[in-house]
């Protein structure tokens, strides 16, 4: 059955009457050439329709929509997938998966997004499963195991497609469980390499080991590293022009440091890895020893740039640590780190061999037998940037940062690993540090570390952003808006009230001659459930869960 192709998927980023990936290009730019929406005329956008997800269950919907030949495909909460008319709002089907009631998502029912390839539509579930259904009636196609979620292990990500196989990372990181990235087969679902990205473990390529990751016990004590974490919860991107997909490393297992001596590698990193075979190129650790959850899957952006006069190709990532990192993705080298949020405490900038400056005394110290002293940190551990994507504008040549301006007081306690348990060994206040705002849509100019622009929210940033060839910036809140900016200025031009708030990431595209914007709306995630007195301050933001359509009204 026909469909989309790899070759479609490679040229996302340039089709301009589809959304086909997440990321909306396999280099996750989320930026669209298209203007006919515009900075000139959006104020006057309003909506096409919207469409429910039902149910009862409603709870945070982070998912970015795919619209493939009139359907727009979004996951919900609790592991559903739904195909809405792109033309009315009407459901075609929808799947439940059955979860069992043992799964441990450490943070909301949720699910990013689906990918998409020649008859299938697929999913990854809370109950670290991937599936694979017909795009055209739902109906299962393959139904394959990530990982075990009686050990905690879950999975939220969108999949990504490269050259017929499917890539997902894992989540569980707050269980000590180990991160890893797998490749299957797209039509199959059959595992063709397994690469787990704590030191020590073995990686597998077609049934047959392939290579340990990194060197035993070089940066880990003992037997730590069997249940070291590094969830790589996010998922990932893929890089055409260097052949390397780029995935993010989730916190080291417990978060209490002093019982994990050493940099803990490969976790709270970026690693490139070698499509074919699962092999690491290169990595760099944006969080040595991390000790805040500071975590590190944060989505690394391919882009080429001219610095000191010299064309480069290079990567950004905003980290969970509050630092925008600009590496060469050919070899990791790094470039800069530029300080995108209000404070950090923990670390005073980078030097110039891509080693933080730390601040001891940021650090919760050792507990011994009982709760450690606190300290405060910033950011929190939910990040100066969390799991929410950023975009990247061809026109204007920015980053546009969802960030958030918050502290915690952090304190460490004894803990012990046991399987399918939770394993922290510290406890946290999260605190707000400004009198105006949490969020902050940042503007970052990569060649400079500048802030070019910000836009302040009340309530903490918790959508993906879309930048358009319009001089538009899009993203959500959690009062409800979907709101648009001026890509240049960052001037507030338009807003919508969907009703719950918005935690998904929007998309466009063209249909029939007309733009398109599309967002789902329902709030959730990790900050009601984990955001301390942040979570008490919006307690009253109402669930939800629709797709909210939009486009200019026919003159
Ligand atoms: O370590 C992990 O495995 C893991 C997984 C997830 C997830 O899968 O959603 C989150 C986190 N960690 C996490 O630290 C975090 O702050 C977080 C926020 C969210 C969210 O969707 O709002 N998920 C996750």
């Amino acid at each position: 059955q026909s469909g989309p192709t790899d070759a479609d998927l490679m040229n996302d980023a340039k089709s301009t009457g589809d959304v086909l990936t997440y990321g909306m290009g396999p280099q996750a730019h989320r930026f669209s050439s298209l203007n006919a929406i515009n900075s000139s005329n959006v104020s006057k956008m309003v909506p096409a329709f919207a469409a429910s997800l039902g149910g009862e269950k409603q709870r945070g919907q982070e998912a970015q929509p795919i619209v493939y030949d009139g359907t727009i495909y979004v996951t919900g909460s609790y592991s559903r997938l739904f195909a809405f008319d792109a033309r009315t709002g009407e459901e075609k089907w929808q799947y439940d998966a059955r979860l069992p009631d043992g799964i441990m998502p450490c943070c909301d029912v949720v699910n990013r997004g689906a990918a998409i390839y020649g008859d299938k539509i697929i999913f990854a579930t809370l109950d670290a499963r991937l599936v694979a259904l017909n795009r055209n009636t739902g109906k299962v196609i393959w139904n394959k195991q990530i990982a075990d979620y009686k050990e905690g292990y879950s999975a939220t990500a969108a999949p990504l497609i490269v050259n017929g196989m499917v890539i997902t990372g894992n989540s569980g990181g707050e269980f000590g469980v180990v991160g890893a990235v797998d490749a299957r087969d797209v039509n199959t679902g059959e595992l063709i390499w397994h690469r787990p990205v704590i030191e020590g473990h073995m990686g597998t390529l077609k049934g047959k080991d392939n290579g340990i990751t990194g060197k035993l016990n070089a940066t880990w004590q003992g037997d730590l590293w069997k249940s070291g974490g590094g969830a790589t919860w996010l998922g990932g991107t893929y890089d055409p022009d260097t052949n390397l997909l780029f995935f993010g490393t989730g916190n080291p297992a417990p978060w209490n440091s002093h019982l994990r001596p050493g940099d803990n590698l490969y976790t709270a990193s970026t690693l490139a890895i070698d499509p074919a075979t699962g092999v690491i190129k290169w990595h760099f650790q944006t969080t040595p020893h991390d000790g805040w959850d500071f975590d590190g899957v944060n989505e690394f952006i391919p882009f080429d740039a001219t610095i000191n006069g010299k064309p480069m190709k290079l990567g950004a990532k905003a980290d969970r640590n509050g630092y925008f990192f600009v590496l060469d993705r050919t070899n990791g080298k790094f470039i800069g780190a530029h300080k995108f949020v209000m404070q950090t405490t923990w670390a005073n900038g980078f030097n110039k061999n891509g080693k933080p400056n730390v601040i001891p005394e940021g650090r919760p110290p050792a507990p011994g037998d009982a709760k450690g002293k606190p300290v405060f940190a910033s950011p929190s551990f939910l990040g100066g940037k969390n799991w929410m994507p950023m975009a990247y504008s061809h026109d204007t040549g920015l980053f546009y940062i969802p960030s958030n301006d918050w502290g915690m007081d952090i304190w460490n306690e004894p803990i012990a690993y046991k399987k399918g348990a939770a394993y922290l060994g510290a406890g946290f206040t999260i605190k707000s540090i400004a009198d105006d705002h949490i969020g902050a849509l940042r503007a970052m100019d990569p060649k400079t570390g500048k802030i070019m622009w910000e836009y302040k929210n009340n309530a903490p940033l918790w959508g993906g952003v879309l930048t358009t060839g319009g001089n538009l910036v899009f993203t959500g809140t959690p009062e409800g808006f979907l709101k648009a900016f001026d890509a240049k200025t960052g001037q507030e031009l338009w807003k919508f009230q969907t009703g719950s708030g918005v935690v998904g990431s929007p998309v466009t595209w063209e249909q029939d001659g007309e733009q398109y914007v599309a967002v789902m709306s329902g709030w959730g995630g990790a900050v009601p459930l984990w955001g301390g007195e942040v979570a008490k301050s919006f307690k009253d933001i109402n669930q939800g869960g629709a797709l909210w359509v939009f486009k200019l009204p026919k003159s």
